[in-house]
């Protein structure tokens, strides 16, 4: 149950828990002012118990869930934790006021003013025009999202989907203009924590607003309300009360002391996990005991499918991309659920984390060498991959056999590792799979001069053209996609081969390091306009 409730240690509204004890309810209010206390309340009648007392209460049917979250939130935390919708609101501006001009104090004996008792001009602010300067309501706060590295999903937000910033307070005054009349302070700005990885989109249609992709990032989403105006009261005006406060309509109907009323949006949160490496292997392959051998990550890790329902992160022990020879700053590691033959139809888990990879530079498939046919499970896993996403198969991967302390793994292992080893087209033979183009025609077939000249036909032959590539593209078998840049052969469990795989990885995210700034330098070059008929010396 929830209630509304005023407390006579300052009027505020709150939202309060309830629950109902015979015609009790216990009630759990946050003061803004004095902290927590409880309360109790008989028959919509008033609290003494506490710190303040709850003078008016109005209890409301809470929507089931509102401040739980989902029933299974618990239970199944993986539906939950990288997508969630929430509700922002900014504070309003605080109110200014109608004041009017201080009384002069009267002589008794002649009726005249006292000189001494006439406020000297210079304690009233001024503008350059010698205008006074009226205080302000206080502005409402803002709502900011920051990426922190110490928020990990999306979960807290599905017990919490609405954040609202506290409003500017009012200029605080008794009617009468006076020198000590200060501005409303400014509602403090609700800097809310969103993983790192977080992408903010306005729920309405679906506009993007930021991907917090890096520590610190961040987005104001809703902004707050300006304060409100003071107005010295003319003769004319038209004095109002609005909300019970005291103001004054213009002669254009607009009553102007009030503050600006926050804004209120609705936001589609999707975390994207952040990790330059990716872990992808069928259930039970030994993914998560690979990343607790080569983090400090301590995943669970069990005998039975499925046991990893979220990704799990660790941060490798330094990346030489990062300028600093490898040691102060680690790549991250991400090992995500198994995935299985069909996940790209949504069988098992693996189709809803399938989308944490498209941040990673580097993909490491791992493979139980003990299975009966370890290529084949490498073949499903590349086929699924491609087929959830073509680009994925483009990139570059390490093929790691694990389990080789098992007597028969390690008996096939080398004939396993030059299996795969060839497996694929080499990205360095053949440009094709590395250069990135998807649908997006650099890679369609060139037009010959007559169909240019036949404007919109040509158009759809290009279409066409795409359809076929796009065809061609699912009917490719791992033959066609990128050969591993590595066969590596591991035990996780006993930590064999762990220290040759880490340079493996660290040499990989190097030279996937280059080839991505290659490629942009490329791009820059590209996007650059050419210089036509430009003197020698500038070319
Ligand atoms: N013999 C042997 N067993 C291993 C090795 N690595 C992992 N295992 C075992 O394989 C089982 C599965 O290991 P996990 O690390 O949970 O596998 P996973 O790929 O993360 O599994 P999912 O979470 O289901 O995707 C556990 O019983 C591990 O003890 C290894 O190198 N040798």
């Amino acid at each position: 149950m929830q209630a509304l409730a005023s407390t006579s240690c300052g009027s505020f509204v709150a939202s309060v828990r309830g629950s109902k004890l015979g015609n009790f309810t216990q009630l759990c209010v946050v003061c803004p002012q004095q902290g927590f206390f409880q309360g109790e309340q008989r028959n919509g009648g008033r609290s003494s118990v506490g710190h303040g007392r709850v003078t008016t209460c109005a209890l409301i049917k809470e929507k089931p869930g509102a401040l739980d979250g989902p029933k299974n939130l618990d239970t199944e935390p993986h539906k939950y934790f990288d997508q969630v919708v929430i509700t922002v609101r900014s504070g309003d501006g605080g109110n200014g006021a109608v004041l009017q001009l201080p009384k002069p104090k009267v002589d008794d004996k002649d009726s005249k003013f006292k000189k001494k008792d006439k406020k000297p001009a210079g304690t009233y602010k001024r503008g350059n025009d010698g205008a006074l300067i009226l205080p302000l309501g206080g502005h409402g706060g803002d709502v900011i999202l920051v990426a922190d590295e110490s928020a990990d999903t999306l979960l807290p937000f599905h017990r919490k989907r609405r954040h609202n910033a506290k409003r500017g307070a009012n200029v605080s005054s008794m009617g009468t203009l006076s020198p000590a009349l200060r501005d409303g302070l400014d509602g403090p700005v609700l800097r809310i924590p969103v993983p790192v990885g977080t992408v903010v989109k306005r729920k309405r249609g679906g506009k993007f607003l930021a991907d917090l992709a890096r520590h610190g990032d961040e987005i104001m989403v809703a902004r707050g309300g300006r304060g409100g105006i003071c107005v010295v009261e003319a003769k004319d005006s038209k004095r109002l009360r609005v909300n019970g406060l005291p103001t004054i309509q213009d002669p254009d109907d607009k009553v102007v002391t009030l503050g600006g009323p926050g804004e209120e949006i609705a936001l589609e949160l999707t975390l994207r996990v952040v990790a330059d490496v990716g872990l992808v292997g069928l259930p039970n392959a030994g993914k998560s005991s690979l990343l607790a051998a080569v983090t400090v990550a301590k995943p669970e890790i069990a005998a039975y499918p499925f046991t990893t329902l979220m990704p799990n992160l660790g941060c490798l022990e330094g990346d030489p991309l990062k300028n600093d020879g490898g040691f102060s700053s680690g790549a991250t590691m991400a090992d995500l659920p198994g995935l299985i033959k069909d996940a790209h139809l949504g069988k098992g888990l693996g189709r809803m984390f399938l989308r944490h990879l498209r941040r990673t530079r580097v993909l490491i498939h791992v493979v139980d060498a003990s299975t009966p046919d370890p290529v084949d499970d490498y073949s499903i896993l590349r086929e699924e991959l491609h087929l959830y996403n073509p680009e994925y198969v483009r990139r570059p991967h390490i093929v790691v056999l694990n389990k080789l302390d098992i007597s028969e793994a390690r008996e096939k292992f080398e004939s396993l590792r030059d299996t795969i080893q060839n497996m694929g087209v080499d990205p360095d033979a053949d440009g094709d799979v590395t250069d990135g183009a998807d649908m997006d025609g650099s890679r369609l077939p060139r037009l010959d001069s007559t169909e240019r000249d036949s404007g919109s036909q040509a158009v759809s032959k290009q279409e066409q053209r795409k359809q076929i590539l796009k065809k061609e593209e699912q009917e490719r078998k791992v033959q066609d996609f990128r050969r591993p840049a590595a066969v590596v052969g591991i035990s996780a469990r006993e930590g064999e081969g762990i220290e040759r795989l880490l340079e493996v990885i660290r040499d990989t995210l190097q030279k996937e390091q280059k080839q991505a700034q290659k490629l942009r330098r490329e791009q820059m070059r590209a996007s650059r306009p050419k210089l036509i008929n430009a003197p020698q010396w500038q070319l």
